[in-house]
Formats: C-alpha cells, sequence, structure tokens
C-alpha cells in the first residue's frame, strides 16, 4: 500500500485526477469507479479543469457507482445516482449510457445486486476505484464487520453514518435511508487500482486503523492492505494519526515522478 500526504485537499484532487487522466491516455474507454461524500469533490473539479484544458480525454470513460440509497424516489437529489450526474457527468459531458449503477429504486433488491455485479464485469471490471472513507471505517457502504469477501448487496447504515449523511438531506437524520446497495468489499477489491482520498482530522482514526491497523472486518477500509495497487491520499489533518508518517513522506519525497501513483 502507497500512503502520500499531501498539504490540503486540492492537492489530493489533483493527484488523483492526474492519474485518472494518464489511465485514460492508455485506455480511453477505461471504467472510472467514483465515490460520493464531500471528499471526491476535489477530484471532479481537478479533472473537469484537465478536461477544459485539453489535458485529459474523458470522451470515451465509462463511470461506475459504488453505492446507492435504497428507496428514494428516482431522480430524488440525493440519490447517489443523481449526485454523480451532477458532480462527475455532467461536468465532465459524459453521457447517461456510459454510466453504470445498481438500481436502488428496484422491487427486487437481489436481482438489482445481481444484475450490477454482472454490468460490472460485463465491462470488463473497474479500472481505477476511488473511494472515500467513513469515520467508522467503512468504504462505499459497507459498514464494520461486512464480510471482507462480499460482493454487492443490501446492507443496513449504522446510526452513525446516517448521522453522517443529514447534512446532505437538511440536517434531519429522519430523511437519510436504512438501506443501501453497495458494492462489497470484494467486489471493491476486484478494481484494478484502489485510490482512497481522506482529508480532516475526523477521519484520523479511520485511516490510522486501515493504514496500520490488522486487516480486520471491523475496519472495513482495511481491506485496502490485501490489494496489490492501493493508494492513500491523504492530508496532513489525516494524517495526523499515522505513526509511519515520516517514513510516508520520506517513500513519496524519493519516488520517481514518471511512477506516477
Ligand atoms: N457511501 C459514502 C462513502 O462512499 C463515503 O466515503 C462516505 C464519506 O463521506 P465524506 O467524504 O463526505 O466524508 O460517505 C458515504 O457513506
Amino acid at each position: 500500500m502507497e500512503v502520500v500526504i499531501v498539504p490540503d485537499a486540492r492537492a489530493g484532487g489533483e493527484l488523483i485526477a492526474g492519474a485518472m487522466a494518464s489511465l485514460l491516455r492508455g485506455r480511453p474507454d477505461a471504467v472510472l469507479g467514483v465515490a460520493t461524500g464531500s471528499t471526491p469533490l476535489p477530484v471532479y473539479q481537478a479533472l473537469a479543469g484537465l478536461v477544459r484544458a485539453g489535458e485529459a480525454d474523458v470522451s470515451r470513460a465509462r463511470i461506475a457507482q459504488l453505492d446507492e440509497y435504497v428507496g428514494l424516489p428516482a431522480g430524488h437529489p440525493e440519490s447517489y445516482r443523481s449526485v454523480l450526474r451532477r458532480e462527475v457527468l455532467e461536468p465532465l459531458g459524459i453521457e447517461e449510457d456510459a454510466f453504470l449503477g445498481p438500481d436502488g429504486t428496484a422491487a427486487d433488491l437481489p436481482a438489482a445486486c445481481a444484475a450490477y455485479e454482472r454490468a460490472l464485469a460485463e465491462a470488463g471490471g473497474v479500472d481505477l476505484q476511488l473511494l472515500g472513507i467513513g469515520t467508522d471505517g467503512h468504504i462505499g457502504f459497507n459498514e464494520p464487520c461486512s464480510s471482507l469477501a462480499s460482493r454487492t448487496r443490501l446492507k443496513t447504515l449504522t446510526e452513525q453514518t446516517r448521522k453522517d449523511n443529514a447534512r446532505f438531506f437538511g440536517g434531519d437524520v429522519e430523511q437519510v435511508p436504512r438501506h443501501v446497495i453497495t458494492q462489497g468489499i470484494g467486489t471493491i477489491l476486484d478494481a484494478r487500482h484502489l485510490v482512497l482520498l481522506a482529508t480532516g482530522e475526523g477521519k484520523a482514526e479511520a485511516v490510522a486503523a486501515a493504514v496500520e491497523g490488522p486487516v480486520a472486518a471491523v475496519c472495513p477500509a482495511s481491506a485496502l492492505q490485501l490489494h496489490p495497487h492501493a493508494t492513500v491520499v491523504v492530508d496532513e489533518a489525516a494524517a495526523s494519526r499515522l505513526r509511519l508518517a515520516d517514513y510516508f513522506r520520506h517513500t513519496w519525497q524519493h519516488k520517481p515522478s514518471w511512477q506516477g501513483i
């Protein structure tokens, strides 16, 4: 696992957007796995900037969704499909038919989960999966004690995650759905490159557990330790609990620039 400590969220966004642009140069129809929440926004802004500057070509890129609320009406502004349309597809000029996601409005939810697994496999798998991290170490919506081998399925949110996400629902936790569909940890580990971005003091403990703690289902993000190509990008505040921070800085400082992340 590589840990890159950046000065701020904007630098993290630029670093990751650069990696996406470089991936797309080699594979124009790459599948980019995208996450929601506030943390990834600087990545999408930086990628849109690269597209405007003619330094990234997303015209053939495909976008895959990580997770989705269950029970919000189709088109609800806070469904993750709507969020990704607003934050990723529209600014990048990517058409809806290049978008893969689970259907959180389906009557048969297990069938919708299986259909999404099939769609990801038929697309050839995710090339680069961007991840955030919950304060409890969750990735996607895989809450603590999710099986490290899990596939896309229905999950129940912890009350903490509902509280954390209430800010997107006018601060009213009752509006936050209790159930979600999420790519499983096993599904996420199938992506060819995992990039987790975490910023702010509130994520420091979860980051330390994920990077330096044991691999354990109680901290779902620790599963990244099992992946052959995982990059964790953190700002100084999110890195503040890492015992090996100096080593990570030293490694990054001496990395040949052609290697990228
Ligand atoms: N399902 C999403 C996760 O994918 C995201 O990583 C997490 C953290 O969000 P934020 O980046 O806003 O802290 O929020 C939600 O739970």
